[in-house]
């Protein structure tokens, strides 16, 4: 069993309760289910996305990570591989000092339109630790092998 920590979350007040919490579709999964949750009057029609069209779909939860983790939102591949819809920053952060709504921002890539649904799983919701760096500024860098070379400074095959 995956160790797992305690994230609070609150259901706002434009939110549908009958719309499930984020979930784990498996034992193993890393992701949890994350699900469009639209105000009352967007219920019945959804969300059209037409080609190259984006959208901010609200998810009705706001969460409060843990200090040291963040959220990271994530496209589910069904969608991209059969609607080529999927987010347009992703991952998507959701930082742990955050208590405003969840958003997730879609893009429909693909050549004809998308609706989203009310309910409709839209991405993926990966907890993950998170690190600071302290950023301590510098006069030169030690040497390394690669040195500057980058973007395909190996071979592009
Ligand atoms: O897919 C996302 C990305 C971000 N957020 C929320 C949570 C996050 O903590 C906040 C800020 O996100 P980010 O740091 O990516 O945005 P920014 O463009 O740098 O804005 P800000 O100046 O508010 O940090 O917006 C989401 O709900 N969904």
């Amino acid at each position: 069993m995956t160790d797992r920590i305690d994230v609070r979350i609150w259901r706002l007040g434009t939110a549908d309760p009958a719309i499930a919490l984020p979930d784990y579709a498996s034992a193993g999964a890393a992701g949890a289910d994350l699900r469009a949750n639209f105000p009352a009057a967007a219920r019945d029609e959804g969300l059209s996305l037409g080609p190259m069209e984006r959208a901010l779909v609200p998810t009705g939860l706001a969460v409060a990570l843990p200090d040291g983790f963040e959220m990271q939102i994530r496209p589910r591949s069904g969608l991209a591989l059969r609607h080529g819809l999927t987010l347009l920053n992703t991952p998507g952060t959701v930082d742990a000092d955050y208590r405003g709504e969840v958003g997730v921002l879609m893009v429909n890539l693909g050549a004809t339109p998308v609706t989203i649904t009310h309910g409709m799983r839209i991405a993926q919701a990966v907890v993950a630790p998170v690190v600071q760096a302290g950023f301590t500024e510098t006069n030169s860098l030690d040497d390394t092998d690669r040195g500057t070379g980058g973007f395909g400074s190996t071979g592009v095959d």
